[in-house]
Order: C-alpha cells, then structure tokens, then sequence
C-alpha cells in the first residue's frame, strides 16, 4: 500500500510513476502556454514553471482560491490540501505559504514535472524550516484520491485544475477524500459542453443535456456544478458553491463548493433552464414540473421555440456572506483597496453583486434587448438604473461584460429601452 502522509519519506518515489496513458498527451507543444524555464512571479511569490502547464491569466483563479482557503483555515484552525493536477506546484506553493496550509500534497501524473515541483515547494522550507510540510507524488488523481480515501487520509481542501470535462472523472473520489465540511475546488475548461453543441457530451460527462442558450458560459457553471451535486448526492453529501468564477482565457469554469453529509433538500436548486427563442424569456423548473414545462407567450412557433437544459444548478453561483469574507481578506492583505480598482477588486465585487437571491438564471444581454426592439443597444447602466426603479433586481454580470442579470422580464427590458431612446413602444 502507498503511504501518502507526511510521515512518508520526503521525496517519496511511486513505483509506478505514470499508470494513466492518457496524460501522454500532456507534453510541451501549445502556443506558449508551456512555458520555458524561467523564474515568475505571482503576489511576490517567485517560482519556475519549466515545461509544465503554466497560465499566467489563471492567476485571479488562484488568488480566490487562495483567499476562501486560508478563510477555512482561519475558522477551523487546520487546512490540509490535496493539489491533484499541481502543474509546476505554484497553487501548493501558494496554499502553503499565503493560506499557512499545515500540509500540501502536491501531484501531477508527469513524473517529468518532477524535478520544478520540488524547486518550487522547497522555497517553502526557506520560509517556515519545516520540509513535512508537503509530499509530491506522481500518480493518476484518482489513484491519490482513492489512495488517501483507503488510509482515512482526508483533505480539507481538494484543488482539481483538470482540462477538458476531465473533472468528472475525478469528483466521487475527491469528495470521499475530503474532510467533514471540506472545499472542493474544481475546474473545467470545457466551453464545447456548456455551448450546447454536444448534448450527448454533457449528457456523459456532466449528466445533463445542455443546449445552446444565449448565457452558455453561466450555464457551463452551472452544468459543473450541477455534475457536482449528482455526484455528492450518489455518496449522500450535498454542495453549498462558495464561489462560482468563468474566464474567457480558455474558457475556464472555476467553482468552489463546500461539501456536506446530508440530502439535497427536495431537489431544490437541481433542476431545468428554458429560453424561448420567440420571446427570449428564460425560466427555472423543477423535476416535479416537468411535464408542465412551456413558456406562456403567444408566439407563433409555441413551444417548438423553447430550448430546455438540464439537470443543472439552478441556486445562487456563489455565498454572499463568503464572498464578503473574501472581499476583507483581501483588502487586509493589500490585495485590493489600494486606489485604483484591480481586476480581482472588480471581480470579488460583481461576484457580490450577482448573489442577490432575487436574480434569475441567466443574463440579459443588451445586444439581444437591442435586437428584439429594433433599436441601438441601450447604456447598460442606465438600463439597469431604469429597471431598478421599475423594481426589479439587476446587476452585471462578472461573466459578460454588456449584459445584465435580472428578474425582469425580457418584454419590460425591450419597453424600458425603447422608452429610454425616446421611442413609442407600439410604433416599431
Ligand atoms: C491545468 S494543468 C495544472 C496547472 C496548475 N494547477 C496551475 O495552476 O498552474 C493540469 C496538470 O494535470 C496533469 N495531469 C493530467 N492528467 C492527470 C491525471 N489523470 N492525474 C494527475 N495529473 C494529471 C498534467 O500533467 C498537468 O500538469
């Protein structure tokens, strides 16, 4: 049996480095993502990427991270990570030395990446002197996973940042992994799934069939998600997101989810998204509604014109009381605050925006407002000021930048622009 914990030999060596064929693939080759082997740096941290997979723009991914971990810890007073797919290790080395992780256990399937992991986690033991503080091992993650599972080795905090729909491949074993009340941070970069394109791939990888929808990037969050509460549900936990993050970079779909024992309360939050093309309304639905499912406007193609998705996550995308925990975190530590807003400030506050529980699935976009009125695309904040006052809720979205979350109907949204262009809403 494979001894994992921080008992094992430092520089533990597995006999069979590489069991998985499939990450062969994973070679230096793509437009300079595998980056050469100079120093970086990241929040002053420096570190080397070799020929590893390395993205720069995957910072602010790993600043959230970073932030909602060393939080757990703040609250718990422990956190043990799991980094399944470490890359060079800079997210290690970012748990361990900005969350204060007590133990990293760092591994990626290349044993060839081997040689980066250790230089970088060994910039560690200059900061705290203490080499058991993280282990790197060499195995398929779900090898690690399950290895840990059998020994009662649990980890508070999971980080899965797998390509592709890989992430379903590795969800049961993490979630059997991680510790009472545990994150599971995860990662897909599969935009193909979450723009509808190919239902039977999200049917396989996420179970649930996904169409093409004018919000597909919100969808492939919550089709993830959605893939995480099936599987938590299968083991009898169920998931809390405690931040849900998209970036085009990729694209990547990042969430964070507090895992718990105990069932999804009546299915709430698991279920069905309708767009109606004729109207542009979209809809939640839950299983018990499923026979009903229609949309109420007139239009001349009926129902034929109504575009269902699902099972997804139809809750918040993320915990409004974390995300301003993270905001103070971050403003303590320098990260945001200082004067001019930085991206992660903007980010952490659209976040906080969009967890109004009043908000609907989806988003607005105004091309499509100014399409279906005939007229020029309306000034997003005026619109949103004008839809405020009407009483709905609004706010923008962190995911498309000229678009708007909303519980207003698309009908009030074509009025309201129409009227805010000077133009009579029967005229056109
Ligand atoms: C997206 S990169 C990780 C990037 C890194 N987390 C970062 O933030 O820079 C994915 C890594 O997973 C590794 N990998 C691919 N398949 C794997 C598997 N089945 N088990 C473990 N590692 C795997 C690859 O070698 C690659 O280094």
């Amino acid at each position: 049996m494979l001894t994992l914990s921080p008992k094992a030999p430092f520089l533990y060596k597995p006999q069979n480095p590489n069991p998985n064929p499939k990450i062969q693939h994973y070679k230096p080759q793509i437009n300079g993502i595998y980056c050469k082997s100079e120093l970086q740096s990241e929040r002053g941290l420096e570190f080397e990427t070799g020929e590893t997979f390395f993205r720069h723009e995957s910072a602010k991914g790993r600043d959230l991270g970073v932030l909602a971990a060393s939080l757990y810890n703040q609250s718990k007073g422990k956190l043990r990570v799991l980094d399944a797919l470490c890359g060079c290790g800079i997210r290690s080395l970012r748990y361990l030395m900005e969350a204060k992780a007590d133990f990293v256990l760092a591994n990626d399937a290349n044993d060839e990446h081997r040689r980066v992991i250790l230089e970088n986690l060994k910039r560690v033991d200059r900061g705290f002197g203490d080499e058991r503080k993280w282990v790197v091992t060499h195995l398929d993650a779900n090898r690690v996973l399950s290895e840990c599972y059998l020994q009662k080795d649990f980890f508070d905090l999971i980080d899965i940042d797998s390509f592709g729909s890989d992430i379903s491949l590795f969800l049961r074993s993490a979630m059997n992994t991680l510790s009472f009340d545990g994150l599971l941070y995860v990662t897909s970069t599969d935009g193909h799934s979450s723009g509808g394109h190919h239902p039977d791939h999200s049917l396989a990888a996420y179970g649930a069939y996904v169409r093409p929808m004018p919000y597909s990037n919100e969808v492939g969050l919550r089709m993830l998600i959605g893939g995480a509460v099936r599987e938590a549900s299968v083991l009898g936990y169920y998931i809390t997101p405690l931040f849900s993050y998209y970036s085009y970079h990729g694209p990547v779909f990042r969430v964070m989810l507090r895992v718990n024992r105990g069932k999804l309360l009546e299915n709430r939050h698991y279920g069905f998204i309708t767009y109606c093309n004729n109207c542009g309304n979209s809809q939640e639905f839950s299983w018990a509604e499923l026979g009903q499912i229609s949309c109420s406007c007139s239009g001349s193609h009926g129902s034929r014109s109504l575009v269902i998705s699902g099972p997804l996550w139809t809750g918040p995308l993320h915990s409004a009381a974390y995300i301003s925990k993270m905001i103070n975190l971050a403003e303590e530590w320098g990260w945001i605050g200082n004067g001019a807003e930085t991206d992660l400030e903007k980010l952490l506050k659209q976040m906080l925006d969009e967890s109004d529980p009043r908000l609907k699935s989806g988003y607005i976009k105004m091309d499509e407002v100014a399409s279906r009125a005939k007229i020029n695309s309306p000034p997003l904040r005026t619109m949103m000021s004008a839809m405020q006052k009407e009483g709905y809720a609004t706010s923008r979205s962190h995911i498309a930048s000229n678009a708007i979350k909303t519980d207003c109907p698309m009908s009030v949204c074509i009025r309201i622009s129409k009227e805010l262009q000077g133009v009579d809403s029967f005229s056109v």
